[in-house]
């Protein structure tokens, strides 16, 4: 076979990705060859890992978008070495069409030979499959959030029946839900009697009590017993209020597959007295499983609506999951940990090699809908601590607009917010976070806007000033049984300023707490930030 150097370790990877019989890598390292070697065109059905090929993959799905009249196209044919620098620096996800969407491409003339070489891969990657199992998907919580990612989510297994199983299981915290005589789903028959939510959601596709009126994927199975909704599945996403997931990693710790991999869409911090941890990383522990964390500037009403957004997600392929581009393991017998992937030093079961890799990759396979824009990165505590501490900022915020300031109050209050999220990071994960988590992400600055100008905890702190109640009030009449994330983490965070003694340098933490606890008024805050 007449590979070039570079060309060796791409038969590698067409054959390990694009899942192809090594009789089909043979007619596809063909094609290669006829490609002239390092410049030849390549065909992938996701991103290679190595970084010198990942680039040529962004050019060439690129070029497949090119029929849209996008400036990066136009960029690709004028300059391809610019074109190429530009897509070594863009998020997999903005140039990287979703495989339904590859599928119906019509290549422009002059890239006919990319796309031989792509259709070939394709028709063979369908008639061979060397993974025996597929990823089964569970999500744990079914709040306004929860179950708008599991709507993206189901909407995604179904489109990738190769990666993931169909269904999505959907733990419901079971409760009995009145339908009101108005409803769509009002059934004369039934009248007003009280029914179980998980049976609206599986017979309606609805949960009409924390996402009304948004239809569901039928691939969503909602399911009221969390040890069976868990069984089985490779792929584990937590998304429930903070303060729960105690009690549910208990319930689970002995019924989860050994090798499952997390997401947590959780927003807060674990404290006991004087210590702190991730949500993440408390998930990693108690189930001695690898977790990481999405978060992002995400209203879950607008995403589910599928008005476009950005999230981010933080993911450390542990050591023992890693494969190279032959699919086999890189982790040694002796290497069983997760190379301090997220703090976490205990031994983690592998993901058998009969299951499709869990990395990147597939992480932004699984969340990624052409409505929801993920960018992949491995800054687990920036993530964490910036989803986290936003909700205080916003809660700040919130109360300054409901006293009769507008954005420019609003405006110093997050920059003061920011400055001390990030204090905060340094402080106490020193060497652990990556400013541009902050700067540049959507978990960052991103989140923080749209938390202080649009979102509950914002809302709800707002309308406590204009009605003079405490927000806890608030929370109960406005949110039919959604949660405010902003005022525990708001005592948790300040309790353990306090057991560090650091009060001092957290001004706007520590005033939200004060004014939550109604001893002090908003008007007083200025004077606080001296
Ligand atoms: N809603 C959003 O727009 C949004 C966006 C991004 C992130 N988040 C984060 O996602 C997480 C989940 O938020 P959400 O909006 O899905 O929830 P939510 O505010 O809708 O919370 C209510 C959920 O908690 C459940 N629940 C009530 N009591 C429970 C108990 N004892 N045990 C277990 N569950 C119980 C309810 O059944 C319901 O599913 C939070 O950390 C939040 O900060 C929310
Ligand atoms: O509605 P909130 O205040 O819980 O915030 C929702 C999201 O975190 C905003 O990104």
């Amino acid at each position: 076979m007449n590979c070039s150097r570079l060309g060796q370790p791409l038969l590698h990877q067409a054959r390990y990705r694009s899942r192809v019989s090594s009789s089909n890598a043979a007619a596809i390292s063909r094609c290669l060859v006829q490609g002239q070697g390092p410049k030849l065109p390549l065909s992938f059905s996701s991103p290679p890992t190595h970084p010198a090929l990942r680039r040529r993959f962004y050019v060439q799905s690129s070029v497949a978008i090119s029929n849209t009249t996008s400036s990066f196209h136009q960029q690709l044919l004028q300059s391809p070495q610019a074109a190429t620098r530009t897509a070594a620096l863009e998020p997999a996800s903005s140039l990287w069409p979703s495989r339904s969407s590859r599928a119906s491409l019509v290549p422009p003339a002059n890239h006919t030979r990319h796309f031989l070489v792509r259709r070939y891969s394709q028709s063979a990657k369908m008639t061979v499959n060397n993974f025996t199992k597929k990823h089964k998907v569970t999500v744990i919580g079914s709040g306004n959030w929860g179950t708008t990612v599991a709507k993206l989510v189901a909407e995604n297994c179904a489109e990738h029946p190769d990666t993931f199983e169909k269904d999505v299981q959907m733990w419901v915290y079971e409760e009995n839900v009145t339908l009101p005589k108005d409803s769509k789903h009002f059934d004369a028959s039934i009248g007003e009697q009280p029914q179980k939510l998980t049976h609206i959601i599986n017979t309606k596709h609805e949960n009409v009590k924390y996402l009304p009126g948004i239809p569901l994927p039928h691939n969503i199975v909602a399911n009221p017993s969390l040890v069976d909704a868990v069984k089985d599945s490779s792929i584990l996403i937590f998304n429930l209020p903070h303060e729960f997931i105690g009690n549910i990693c208990r319930q689970i710790k002995d019924h989860i597959a050994p090798y499952a991999r997390g997401i947590s869409c959780i927003k807060g911090v674990s404290v006991t007295d004087d210590k702190i941890e991730l949500i993440c990383n408390y998930i990693s522990d108690a189930l001695n499983i690898y977790c990481g964390a999405l978060s992002g500037a995400n209203i879950a009403s607008e995403i589910a609506n599928e008005q476009w957004c950005e999230t981010t997600i933080a993911y450390n392929t542990p050591v023992v999951d890693r494969r190279d581009e032959n699919g086999r393991p890189v982790a040694n017998g002796e290497s069983n940990g997760n190379g301090g992937a997220n703090g976490h030093s205990k031994q983690l079961t592998p993901l058998p090699l009969d299951y499709p890799p869990l990395d990147h990759d597939e992480w932004s396979l699984l969340f990624s809908r052409p409505y929801f824009t993920v960018s992949m990165v491995s800054d687990i505590v920036g993530v964490s601590l910036a989803g986290a501490l936003k909700n205080i900022v916003a809660i700040a915020c919130g109360y300054v607009e409901g006293h009769g300031w507008n954005m420019t109050a609003k405006t110093a209050v997050m920059r003061r917010g920011m400055q001390e999220t990030i204090r905060f990071a340094n402080e106490f994960f020193p060497g652990q976070i990556e400013p541009r988590t902050f700067w540049e992400e959507s978990a960052g600055w991103g989140d923080m806007i749209v938390s202080c100008t649009s979102a509950r905890n914002w809302r709800c702190s707002k309308l406590a000033v204009e009605r003079n109640l405490p927000i806890e009030e608030v929370e109960k009449t406005e949110l039919n049984g959604q949660k405010l994330q902003g005022i525990s983490t708001t005592r948790e965070v300040s309790s353990f300023l306090r057991a560090k003694g650091a009060e001092e340098r957290y001004p706007v933490f520590m005033a939200v707490e004060r004014i939550i606890n109604q001893e002090i008024k908003v008007e007083e805050i200025p004077k606080l930030f001296k």
